[in-house]
């Protein structure tokens, strides 16, 4: 029996063991765990404050769960038609459907439920933030290289499933605000060429809206997609924990080690710690900050619309997508084809397609077969961080385009304004990111060169005997420079010669072009500035010591 100890005392008796060591003896019997415990409890992490988003993706998902199951105890997911006769008297012989009736019992009647929805509520909103922010920050460290490509497609499939876990969250509750997403939704999936319309009917049921949407939407939201995500959860962390976490740059540490504490205790009490400061924070967050006051919005009638209706922050962006989309359609056969829908409702996807598959691409333009577990600083890798702020920069356009009508009504700008800033501002600002994120890059990095032969300045300057001014350079600690100096700079991928041995030509593929192209882009004299070579250190130490 694996890890297990026979002990006997001095009369050949086992001696006597305590009731918790005799618990675990039991367990470890029948679970075999002292083993798979000894292994893996005492695993190194790394520690860096960055590292914390993770953990709050994590938390507040289990959050949700747990404000969930206790939502499903008093939410009907019925769209059977009702007349209120409740305790909030405005609704008063207001006709609705079972869902917002018990949505609104939830809120005004349900012991500690508003506190509970407004805590759901709010954990999904940390939820998707925490996601985008930690898949940033894996982002912009190249923590998705190999060996963890797959991890970041798993992560990537999480968010993905998330906005339609969202998306399917605020829908079930079928007040105005519901109502219209579930509207919006139907308008794209009518979009679709030759399909659109049958898929809509087979989802509905019928007609929009129907009397069954809510009950469908109802197994997808609480248990199909919670589930799937759980699972993902727990691959994605069995596959950190297998990777070992990647760790920045600094003396000591290299891609075969990993310098840290261990999970256990050390992380295992920060991470219970952690759990409980989420926690303590969206329960403050629930309990004083309103959130979707549905009995305030009223329920949903397909014929009326409120105003400022907002989706939640994480699916804007698909709304400022199709609102500043002009409304281009073809009438042909009989048929329209609603373009002013059906181009955003796809670039939607592809925008976050091309986050799926940037390690890819990344990897077949390096051509770096490598492993990496020493995380990039952002400066390092211009191109990428560049790359990074240009989608974030493009995210927030469209976020303003789906709320151009509140930035119109809150800041007195015409709404056609608006529209047009985000017409043009898509294509625009997100190039104006790029650029201006490089140059901050390099500057950066010059910075950094400039501090490793020169060291810190100081600040002090003093006057020489023949009445020269210098001011006095603090030199770094041989640790700061090895850390501002440890990292690579890769040689471009270059074409080989287009003429062989023998003077035949030999032209190279289009592919092995573009991919030179993208090199010399990324890790070109453009894309870096070069560290300061051992010699030139030295040259400067030998110098007279000021500059
Ligand atoms: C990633 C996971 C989840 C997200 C992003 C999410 C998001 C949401 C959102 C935004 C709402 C609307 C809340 C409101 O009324 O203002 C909602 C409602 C609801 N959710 Fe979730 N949820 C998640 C997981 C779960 C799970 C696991 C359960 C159940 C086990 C659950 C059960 C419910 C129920 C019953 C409602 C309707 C209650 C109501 O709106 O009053 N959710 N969800
Ligand atoms: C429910 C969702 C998620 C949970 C609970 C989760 C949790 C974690 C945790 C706890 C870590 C280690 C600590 C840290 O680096 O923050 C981690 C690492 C990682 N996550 Fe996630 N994550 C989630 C979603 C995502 C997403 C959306 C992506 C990317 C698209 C992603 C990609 C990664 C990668 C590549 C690592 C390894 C990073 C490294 O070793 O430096 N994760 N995740």
């Amino acid at each position: 029996m694996s890890g297990r100890i026979e002990r006997t005392g001095s009369d050949g008796r086992p001696p006597e063991t305590g009731k918790g060591e005799r618990l675990a003896d039991w367990a470890d019997g029948r679970l075999g765990i002292h083993a798979l415990a000894k292994a893996n409890m005492r695993k190194i992490f790394p520690d860096h404050w960055s590292f914390m988003f993770g953990e709050i993706c994590l938390y507040s998902f289990l959050i949700l769960i747990l404000t969930g199951v206790y939502l499903t105890l008093f939410f009907e997911p019925s769209g059977v038609e009702v007349v209120y006769h409740g305790s909030y008297v405005p609704l008063n012989g207001v006709r609705m459907t079972r869902a917002y009736e018990s949505a609104v019992n939830i809120s005004l009647d349900v012991r500690g439920g508003l506190l509970i929805r407004q805590i759901h509520h709010w954990a999904a909103i940390v939820f998707v933030a925490g996601l985008l922010v930690h898949m940033m920050r894996v982002f912009f460290t190249g923590a998705f290289r190999k060996p963890r490509e797959v991890n970041w497609l798993f992560g990537w499939t999480i968010l993905m499933l998330a906005l339609i876990t969202g998306l399917t969250g605020y829908s079930l509750p079928d007040d105005m605000l519901s109502g219209t997403g579930i509207r919006f939704a139907q308008g794209a999936i009518l979009s679709i060429p030759v399909i659109g319309t049958y898929l809509s009917f087979f989802l509905f049921g019928g007609e929009f809206p129907g009397h069954d949407i809510i009950s469908r939407l109802y197994p997808v939201h609480v248990l199909l997609l919670p589930g799937i995500m759980l699972g993902l959860v727990v691959a994605h962390l069995i596959l950190v924990f297998h990777h070992k976490h990647t760790q920045f740059a600094g003396p000591g540490r290299t891609e075969k080690n990993v310098v840290g504490a261990p999970f256990l205790p050390v992380y295992m009490a920060k991470a219970g710690g952690f759990f409980f400061l989420v926690f303590g924070v969206l329960a403050v967050m629930g309990a004083v900050a309103t959130i979707n006051p549905l009995w305030a919005i009223g329920p949903y009638r397909p014929d009326l619309v409120s105003t400022g209706a907002q989706p939640d922050f994480y699916l804007g962006f698909s709304e400022g997508l199709i609102r500043v989309m002009p409304g281009w359609e073809i009438n042909a056969w009989g048929h329209t084809l609603q373009l002013g829908v059906f181009i955003p409702f796809m670039l939607f996807p592809l925008i976050m397609l091309a986050i799926a598959v940037y390690p890819f691409i990344e990897a077949w333009v390096t051509g770096d077969p490598r492993e990496h577990h020493i995380a990039e600083r952002p400066r390092n890798a211009p191109v990428r961080t560049a790359i990074g702020v240009a989608w974030l920069a493009l995210y927030a356009v469209l976020l303003v385009g789906g709320g151009n009508d509140l930035w119109a009504t809150h800041f007195q700008i015409s709404i056609n304004a608006i529209t047009w800033f985000v017409r043009v501002g898509v294509f625009v600002v997100p190039a104006l990111a790029f650029v201006v994120t490089k140059r901050f890059c390099l500057g950066l990095q010059r910075r950094d060169r400039d501090k490793a032969l020169h060291g810190r300045e100081s600040g002090i300057v003093k006057r020489l005997p023949h009445g020269e001014y210098v001011e006095v350079h603090n030199p770094l600690t041989q640790a700061e420079l090895y850390t501002i100096t440890a990292h690579e700079q890769p040689e471009p991928y270059l074409l080989g010669p287009t003429v062989d041995a023998n003077g035949v030509t030999r032209r190279a593929r289009r592919s092995d072009r573009l991919r030179a192209r993208l090199a010399q882009a990324m890790y070109g004299p453009g894309s870096q500035i070069p560290k300061p070579t051992a010699e030139e250190y030295r040259e400067l130490e030998r110098g007279d010591g000021h500059h």
